[in-house]
């Protein structure tokens, strides 16, 4: 068995070529200027050709307002894009998101970024295509290293009709107890593979990636 498995946080072309070389199923790009991770759409849109079609390019943004939103969709036309929030509801999220994105020719799938609590509580989050489950902190809002509450994971994967990936802390290290404990459709990691705080780490990719190919 094989779980889908993003790597997000890639800003430097050298780090996407090593990434993509380890095969995952999508690579994530952070549209967010206050991120150490923070790349802009045209340098996205220029790597794109070395993206093979198999490979979802994901549009990483926090809070975006609906021009936002087209601009990305403009500038680089992302596979997916995934909403963090700050200040916005998740309501308030998902209607901008089925204004713009489903109103698009491209029509992109639409991810959320929640807590568990939140996934389990909140109605508006089965309104997307997939439901991503991390730790929360205010000040980074993602790519915090920490992991989420995989009690409250497990529930939100057995529960809800979107597929859940799991984010939040994970690594080589952990990965095989997270998909014991959660069993989620897919996983996510930015910290957990990187040398410093926007920098891959080869071995660490690889080895992630290796892992969620041969599930125990
Ligand atoms: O990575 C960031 O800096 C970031 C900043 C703002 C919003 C989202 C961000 N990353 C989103 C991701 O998908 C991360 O992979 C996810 O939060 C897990 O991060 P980590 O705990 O470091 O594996």
């Amino acid at each position: 068995m094989s779980v889908f498995v993003k790597i997000c946080g890639i800003c430097r072309k050298a780090d996407l070529d090593t990434v993509l070389a380890a095969k995952p199923d999508a690579v994530g790009f952070v549209f967010w200027p206050r991120s150490p991770r923070a790349v802009d759409p045209e340098t996205v849109a220029r790597w794109s050709e070395s993206v093979p079609a198999s490979v979802l390019r994901v549009a990483v943004m926090v809070d975006p307002d609906e021009t936002q939103l087209r601009e990305v969709l403009d500038r680089c036309a992302p596979d997916a894009v995934q909403l963090h929030r700050l200040a916005v509801s998740p309501r308030d999220t998902a209607d901008r998101c089925e204004r713009v994105l489903g109103a698009s020719a491209q029509a992109p799938e639409r991810w959320a970024a929640c807590t568990p609590t939140e996934a389990l509580t909140d109605e508006s989050f089965r309104r997307f295509d997939r439901i991503l489950l991390d730790a929360f902190d205010r000040a980074r809002v993602g790519g915090t290293g920490r992991c989420c509450d995989w009690t409250a994971a497990r529930r939100a994967a057995g529960e809800l009709e979107p597929p859940v990936i799991l984010a939040g802390g994970l690594s080589p290290a952990n990965l095989t107890d997270a998909l014991a404990a959660v069993r989620p459709a897919g996983v996510d990691v930015s910290s957990g593979v990187e040398s410093a705080p926007g920098e891959k780490d080869p071995d660490k990719v690889k080895r992630f990636i290796e892992l969620c190919r041969t599930p125990s």
